[in-house]
């Protein structure tokens, strides 16, 4: 699913009025009407008092066509206009006699007045600032902002939270609603995906409100979201007639004393997401525990105990994924290095092999192009340096994605795979995957659609996608606490199942943070 700028999002608006000929403050009614719905077929007449904030655009007009006909339905409502302008937008206007006319008389919030009573029992329709917002709010209103968030009362967000700017970090992060769910129009917000604002935001869902078709599958966007129709089709089928031999033979070079374990989980993340044959190469000291943890994997040595001074693998691998567990011992530096000469084709790199291309930058120019990097946030300030706001880091991200033409998977609850110019960012995982060798598994099951064939980004965007599908269910069974990495592996195959699960009813957009 494509994620707007607020900018496209305007632009679908008008072009929805222009093609349907309709009033905008049809297009205004038609999305209040989802509300309402939304909100009704949930309350169903119950009896507890709603508390609507408007504000004086068309975020606050939708809250008040949602108020009229709660009002209409018998809700108990309370509809408050937070008057932070003297700007107010047609709709805002029209909607205000409306509700008028149905005898409810809002109450005028300025910056003088007293606070509103709200009861952790009220419910709370969020509807001061949409998508417009374009600077901090005057303090009065973040002093509401304030108020509202803690009231503990359940939050209901028109949109976007509002307070929350859609394209760039909020001004003030206490001026921001925290919204226990967002209603939001059409289109999914790269906000409420990013650490720093996705904190925002408890769970959301999608309200389709119609908007123009043509317009939304004919605009390029930089940020895509990435569900079960997205990944669909990248799948590759196991032919009839086909061996071991034509879904690959990966490499997974990794691991060092004390740290084998996570080329283990690598290397059998690798076999279980399909690759045909996995050899492992790693150090003296692990032969005898791998060749018995995973009987299917083959095992390479190198010359030493402890650790991989050299790399040797006397075939030619249809894919490499290198660095779990490796260390960054001066000799194992040098082998990294001497091997990143030596290859040609895309390679998976994790761990300590990022440790060692931050350390050593030169080493990047080594890098095959379309290799795929997995830093999680850490690693990436390594790589890149420091960033002051999730949005200059996707920008950063971008820049040095396209600099070295490599696939940046940067690792976080919605992981984002950056390629091109562009970012997919990633619906599936759970915080139960907090937890040592989850990263170990991701490598290997990338490494491992690599080896069947999958381009570097298609191998990136699907196995982090089987990836978090792998820990969600391992969840279910485990729970959050107990899900180990070994865990994740054993789901990869349901994983794969529930990809081709046909949906029971239609699917709808949502999410929780
Ligand atoms: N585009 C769509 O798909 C639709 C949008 N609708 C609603 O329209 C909203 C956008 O409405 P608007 O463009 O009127 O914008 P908002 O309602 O978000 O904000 C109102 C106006 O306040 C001003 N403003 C911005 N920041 C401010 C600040 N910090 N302090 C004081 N004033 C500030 C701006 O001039 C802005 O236009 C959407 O979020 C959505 O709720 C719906 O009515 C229907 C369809
Ligand atoms: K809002």
């Amino acid at each position: 699913m494509k994620i707007f700028t607020a900018r496209q999002i305007y632009e679908a608006d008008k072009s929805t009025i222009q093609k349907e000929q309709i009033k905008s403050h049809e297009l205004m009614e038609r999305a209040a009407t989802q509300l309402f719905e939304w909100m009704h077929s949930r309350l169903r007449g119950t009896q507890v008092n709603i508390k609507l904030f408007c504000g004086i655009g068309n975020n606050g007009g939708d809250g008040l066509v949602l108020a009229r006909k709660l009002n209409e339905h018998g809700y108990s409502i309370k509809v408050y206009v937070v008057n932070y302008s003297d700007k107010r937008s047609e709709d805002f206007l029209l909607n205000l006699e409306r509700l008028k006319d149905g005898k409810v008389w809002p109450d005028f919030i300025n910056a003088e007045s007293d606070l509103p009573e709200i009861s952790p029992n009220d419910i709370v329709v969020d509807a001061i600032f949409g998508i417009g917002l374009n600077r901090a709010p005057d303090a009065w209103v973040g002093n509401l902002i304030k108020h509202i968030n803690s009231s503990r009362a359940f939050t209901l967000s028109v949109d976007v939270p509002s307070g929350l700017p859609v394209d760039r970090g909020p001004w003030e992060p206490s001026y921001v609603v925290n919204s226990s769910y967002v209603l939001s129009f059409q289109v999914p917000k790269l906000v409420f995906f990013l650490p720093e604002t996705g904190v925002y935001v408890n769970q959301w869902e999608i309200l389709d409100i119609g908007l123009d078709q043509d317009y939304m599958i004919n605009t390029e966007t930089d940020f895509e979201l990435i569900g079960r129709p997205e990944v669909l089709p990248m799948y590759r089928p196991r032919l009839k007639f086909s061996h071991k031999g034509t879904y690959g033979h990966s490499v997974i070079v990794g691991g060092s004393y004390g740290k084998i374990g996570a080329v283990q989980l690598a290397s059998n993340a690798c076999l279980s997401i399909g690759s045909g044959l996995v050899t492992a190469f790693i150090p003296k000291c692990g032969y005898d525990s791998l060749q018995t943890a995973v009987p299917e994997v083959m095992v390479l040595t190198g010359s030493r105990e402890k650790n991989i001074s050299g790399i040797e693998i006397p075939f030619e691998p249809s894919v490499v994924g290198i660095g779990v567990g490796i260390g960054q011992d001066d000799d194992t530096v040098s082998a990294f290095g001497n091997f990143l000469k030596r290859v040609d084709s895309p390679m998976v790199i994790d761990a300590d092999g990022l440790n060692i291309l931050s350390q050593n930058p030169e080493m990047l120019k080594d890098v095959p192009a379309l290799s795929i990097l997995t830093p999680h946030p850490r690693e990436l300030e390594r790589l890149m340096g420091q960033w002051s706001s999730d949005f200059e880091k996707l920008e950063k991200a971008k820049a040095f994605a396209a600099h070295y033409n490599l696939v940046l998977v940067i690792k976080g609850a919605h992981t984002i795979t950056i390629y091109n110019g562009k970012g997919y960012v990633n619906t599936t995982g759970n915080p139960g995957m907090a937890t040592a060798g989850s990263g170990d598994v991701l490598t290997g099951m990338i490494t491992g659609l690599v080896a069947q064939g999958y381009s570097s980004v298609e191998a990136a965007i699907f196995g982090v996608y089987l990836h978090g599908l792998a820990g969600d269910l391992g969840v279910s069974s485990k729970g959050y606490e107990a899900l180990k990495a070994s865990n994740i592996v054993e789901h990869i195959g349901n994983a794969f199942s529930d990809v081709f699960r046909q949906p029971e009813m239609e699917q709808k957009e949502s999410g929780q943070n």
